[in-house]
Parts: C-alpha cells; sequence; structure tokens
C-alpha cells in the first residue's frame, strides 16, 4: 500500500525571474519504505521534500498521505496533521539550546498535552533505542554533532510519525558519526516500520536505503532499488551519480562500510 503519492507535482518560483524548480514529478513510496532523493546541486531535492512535508505548496499536481491531501486541510488542521503524521529532521538538527536533551525530546509530547508519567515512558524508551540515555540531562551545547541528531531524531519519532523526512541528515557529521546515524535511522525503519524520505549528497548514506530516486534539473532522472548487497548498491549510486554530472566534490563518496 503507497502511504505517499505526489503525481504530476510542479513547482515554479515566482520572483522577479520565475523560475521552475520540478516538473512531472511522480512519486510514490509504499508504506514502511525507506527512500532516498540523490541529485546535483539545485535539482529540486530540497524543494521536493519541501512539498511532500507540506512546508511549501506545488504550484501543479497533488500530494497524498495516508489517503489525505494535506493541501486542502485548513491552516490549523494542517499544522496539526504536520505535527502528528510528519517527522522531521535536518542538517542543523534545529535543537533548543536553552532545553535540555530530554527535554527537546519530550516537546512534541508537551505540545499534545500528554501525562507527564507516558512522556517520562516515551522519552526513556526512544533514547534507549537511539543510545542517547546517558545524555538526556546535557545541554545541547555539552553534546557532539552525531548525538545531537540522535536527539533531533529521537524528537522526530517520539510520537511515532507516519513518515519521517530528513534532509540531509549526516550533512554536518564525519563519516563515523554519519554511519552511526544512519544505522539508527535503517534500525527504526525496519524494526518501527516507520516510513522514510531522506536527501542525500552522500551515497554511503542513501546506500542505507530501499530505493533511491535521482532528480536532474527538476525532472526524475532514474531510480534503483536495493537488492541482496549494500556495497553492490552503494555501487550502483555512485556509477549513477557519475553519469549524472555534477563536481566531484559535491557527491563526496566516502566509503565507511
Ligand atoms: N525560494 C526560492 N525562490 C527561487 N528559487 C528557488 C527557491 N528555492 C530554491 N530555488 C531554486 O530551485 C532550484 C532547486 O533548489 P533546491 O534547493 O530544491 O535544490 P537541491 O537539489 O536541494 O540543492 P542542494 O543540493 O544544493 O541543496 C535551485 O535552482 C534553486 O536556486
Amino acid at each position: 500500500m503507497n502511504l505517499l503519492t505526489a503525481s504530476n507535482i510542479g513547482k515554479v518560483y515566482s520572483g522577479a525571474i520565475s523560475f521552475e524548480a520540478l516538473a512531472n514529478i511522480d512519486l510514490s513510496v509504499a508504506q514502511g519504505e525507506f527512500v532516498g532523493i540523490m541529485g546535483p546541486s539545485g535539482s529540486g531535492k530540497t524543494t521536493l521534500l519541501n512539498m511532500v512535508s507540506t512546508i511549501d505548496r506545488p504550484t501543479s499536481g497533488e500530494i497524498r498521505i495516508a489517503g489525505e491531501n494535506p493541501f486542502q486541510l485548513s491552516y490549523d488542521q494542517l499544522a496539526l496533521f504536520r505535527r502528528r503524521e510528519l517527522g522531521f529532521v535536518f542538517q542543523a538538527y534545529n535543537l533548543l539550546h536553552k532545553l535540555t536533551v530530554k527535554e527537546n525530546i519530550m516537546m512534541p509530547l508537551v505540545l499534545d498535552a500528554q501525562p507527564i508519567a507516558d512522556m517520562n515512558r516515551r522519552v526513556e524508551e526512544i533514547a534507549e533505542k537511539l543510545g542517547i540515555t546517558s545524555i538526556l540531562g546535557k545541554r545541547t551545547y555539552e553534546i557532539s554533532g552525531g548525538q545531537a541528531q540522535r536527539t533531533a531524531i529521537a524528537r522526530a519519532l517520539i510520537h511515532r510519525p507516519k513518515v519521517l523526512l530528513a534532509d540531509e541528515p549526516t550533512g554536518n557529521l564525519d563519516s563515523r558519526a554519519a554511519k552511526g546515524v544512519m544505522e539508527i535511522l535503517e534500525k527504526r525503519n525496519k524494526e518501527d516500520g516507520t516510513t522514510m524520505l531522506l536527501v542525500t549528497h552522500d551515497p554511503a548514506a542513501a546506500s542505507h536505503c530501499d530505493r533511491v530516486v535521482f532528480i536532474k534539473d527538476g525532472r526524475l532522472y532514474n531510480e534503483i532499488h536495493c537488492g541482496d548487497s549494500r556495497a553492490a548498491f552503494y555501487q550502483k549510486i555512485i556509477d549513477l551519480l557519475s553519469v549524472m554530472g555534477g563536481s566531484e566534490n559535491e557527491f563526496s563518496p566516502i566509503r565507511y562500510s
């Protein structure tokens, strides 16, 4: 069953000079699938993720998530839909620096006014799964980048969203921390069945996905599926990126496995 479908999506940024960032994008993501989005810089990856995550509106086409067209909801209903059904992870972590790790993770439940005992139990459960139990009392400036991203992932997953949307979650991390973060995302995808959509430049990160979709100049270019071997999938990703073009540095293939 498809959890998410984007049908014939187009996006034109209007301004002094209008720019067509996406055209004719059709993308279906099955329940429980982990899909990567790759492509050269400026190809429209973040624009597509922003449409799917309802942060921005497509100029044409339709998005459906769990049977719902989120853009037909009222402003307040859309805010609630986003908070309940979606989880977000960004390159810059976007943690609140005055709060502890625990308070950051708890934030979505606080906004939903959940009972305190339930919140504590849920934080302990997710912190355990993400290996950050020992840092729950720390402030965000006392933790490493990898720990900060795990905290952000815990915050994104604590309310058990239907879809986790991640934009370059390993972009600020060294290869070891990046590997840890990707292993965690893959584990949560496989064990909890959370559907995930990941924008990344990093072929090693993308190789944790079930499928990678490639975008070029705002249009779908190709897609490949992971077979039995992640190493072979990684190599297929590298090969496809080199055929697509873009600067070598841009994709910075770091082999961490
Ligand atoms: N708000 C905006 N107004 C006008 N043009 C925009 C806007 N946001 C993005 N664009 C343009 O749309 C295109 C796609 O941008 P987008 O950020 O989606 O690319 P990307 O593939 O995520 O790039 P990168 O890998 O560098 O982050 C780019 O040419 C960009 O300049």
